[in-house]
C-alpha cells in the first residue's frame, strides 16, 4: 500500500492547463460577498440532484463558509471557470486540507469537493480539465493524494457505504415524493411509526460549548483507531468542524456532548444541515435534511469493534445519542435524518428505523494503492451489517 506515482515540486507545470479562449480561470475569493454569491448561484442551480431529478442539493452561503475555509485553507483551491466576456462563473471545483490516516500510515492529503460545470456546459471536458488543474495547483504545495466521494463508480472505490434515511416528518417526504407508502400501511400508520419523542433523553446531554473543545478533540483523537481510514484533526480542526469555529452560527453544523456526574465528557456527536431544493412541487420548495457527522464515545475508546460485549454496550449507547440528535434536529424543523453504513452506524439503523437508500456513496483516494476498507454493508446483498458488524470507513465527507 502507497502512492502509486512519487514526484517532486519540481516537476509540477509552473502555468495554468490551456482553456477554450472564451473561458478563463479564476480563483474566488470567498471572503467576499460578491465571489460568495456568485458561487452559491451556480451549485444552487447546477449542482447535483437525485436520479428524478425531483430534488437539488441547496448548500447555503454559511455551508460554504464553514465547508471551505477550515484551518489552513488556500484560495488557490477555490478554482473556478467564467466566461471572459460576461464574467459569469459557469463552473467550479473546491479543494480543503485533509490528511489522512490510512491503516496506520499518516498522509497529507486534500479533501476535493463541490465540483460543479452549468448544465449548458456539459460533455465539453470541463470537469477533467478542472481535476488536472486542482490538482496541479495542490501538487505545487507538495501534496499528492486527495479523497472525494460521488455517487457514481468509476474505477475502483476505496470503500462504498450506502444511504440510511430516518424519516422525521413523513407526511412532507410523503408529499415530496420521496417516502412512499408501503404495501398494508395507512399514511396514518407510516406517521405513527416514524413520530419521535420530542425531548432528549439520555442524561447529562447538552449542546457542545467552545470550553469542551479540548475534551472533544481527546475524545475523538482516541476514537479514531476503530477504523482503517480517518481524518486527521488538530484541536483547531475539531473547533472548525465540530463547535463550527468562530463564527459559529449554529445553522450549519451541530453538536452535543454527554457530560457524566463528575462534569466528565464522555461523549460526542455532531450533524450538519444541508436542504434540498424541492423541484416542481406544488407544496414544498425545501426539504430540511440533517446528515449525521463525526461522533465518539468512551464506550468504544480502547475496545476492539470484534469485542462482542463492548459492541453490545456501543450499539445501546450510540442508539441513545443519535436518537437525542434526531430529537434535536426535529425540534429543528428537519425533515429526514440521512446517515450512512460508515462509522458505527450499522449498530444503530435497523433499530432506530432508518430506511436504507437506494443511493450509494463511493470513496476515492487519489494516487494512493489501498486495500478495499469495509463500508459496512454486506458485498453480495447491499444490505446494512448485521451481528453487531462495522465499517471501517471513519472519515465523514460533506
Ligand atoms: C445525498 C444523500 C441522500 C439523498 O440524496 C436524499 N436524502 C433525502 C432525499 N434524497 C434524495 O441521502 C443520503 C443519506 C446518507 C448520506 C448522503 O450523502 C452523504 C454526503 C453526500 N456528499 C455529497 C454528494 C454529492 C454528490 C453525490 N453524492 C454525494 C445522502
Amino acid at each position: 500500500e502507497g502512492p502509486i506515482t512519487i514526484q517532486t515540486v519540481d516537476d509540477v507545470r509552473k502555468e495554468p492547463y490551456p482553456i477554450h479562449s472564451s473561458f478563463e480561470w479564476v480563483l474566488l475569493d470567498l471572503e467576499s460577498e460578491h465571489d460568495l454569491d456568485q458561487l452559491h448561484e451556480l451549485l444552487y442551480d447546477h449542482y447535483v440532484e437525485d436520479h428524478d431529478a425531483v430534488f437539488r442539493f441547496a448548500y447555503s452561503k454559511d455551508f460554504f463558509n464553514w465547508a471551505l475555509k477550515p484551518p489552513g485553507w488556500k484560495k488557490e483551491w477555490h478554482l473556478g471557470v467564467r466566461v471572459k466576456e460576461t464574467g459569469k462563473l459557469v463552473a467550479f471545483i473546491g479543494g480543503v486540507p485533509g490528511d489522512l490516516t490510512i491503516r496506520n500510515n499518516d498522509i497529507k492529503s486534500v479533501e476535493i469537493n463541490f465540483l460543479c460545470v452549468h448544465k449548458q456546459l456539459r460533455s465539453k471536458r470541463l470537469a477533467p480539465l478542472l481535476i488536472k488543474e486542482i490538482t496541479r495547483r495542490v501538487n505545487l504545495h507538495n501534496i499528492w493524494q486527495a479523497l472525494y466521494t460521488s455517487g457514481t463508480v468509476l474505477p475502483k472505490p476505496l470503500s462504498t457505504c450506502r444511504y440510511g434515511h430516518r424519516p422525521l416528518n413523513w407526511t412532507k417526504l410523503y408529499e415530496c415524493g420521496f417516502s412512499s407508502l408501503p404495501m398494508g400501511e395507512t399514511k396514518a400508520s407510516m406517521v405513527a411509526k416514524t413520530t419521535i419523542s420530542n425531548q432528549t433523553k439520555t442524561s447529562g446531554w447538552r449542546k457542545m460549548e467552545e470550553k469542551d473543545v479540548e475534551d472533544v478533540y481527546k475524545l475523538y483523537d482516541a476514537w479514531k483507531s476503530r477504523y482503517e481510514i480517518t481524518q486527521i484533526m488538530t484541536i483547531e480542526d475539531i473547533k472548525h468542524w465540530i463547535y463550527g469555529g468562530d463564527n459559529q452560527d449554529g445553522k450549519v453544523i451541530h453538536a452535543y456532548i454527554v457530560e457524566d456526574e463528575n462534569n466528565k465528557i464522555t461523549d460526542f456527536i455532531s450533524y450538519y444541515v444541508l436542504p434540498f431544493s424541492v423541484l416542481e412541487n406544488p407544496k414544498h420548495k425545501e426539504l430540511g435534511i440533517a446528515y449525521l457527522y463525526y461522533y465518539a464515545s468512551e464506550a468504544g475508546i480502547g475496545k476492539s469493534p470484534n469485542d462482542a460485549e463492548s459492541q453490545e454496550l456501543l450499539k445501546k449507547r450510540l442508539k441513545s445519542l443519535v436518537n437525542d440528535a434526531m430529537v434535536e434536529a426535529k425540534n429543528q424543523k428537519i425533515d429526514v435524518f440521512n446517515a450512512l453504513s460508515s462509522q458505527d452506524n450499522t449498530l444503530f439503523l435497523d433499530d432506530l428505523k432508518f430506511g436504507a437508500g437506494d443511493g450509494f456513496l463511493h470513496y476515492y483516494l487519489f494516487n494512493y494503492k489501498a486495500a478495499h476498507i469495509s463500508g459496512g454493508i454486506d458485498s453480495k446483498t447491499n444490505e446494512f451489517l448485521d451481528n453487531n458488524k462495522v465499517s471501517s470507513v471513519g472519515v465523514v465527507m460533506l
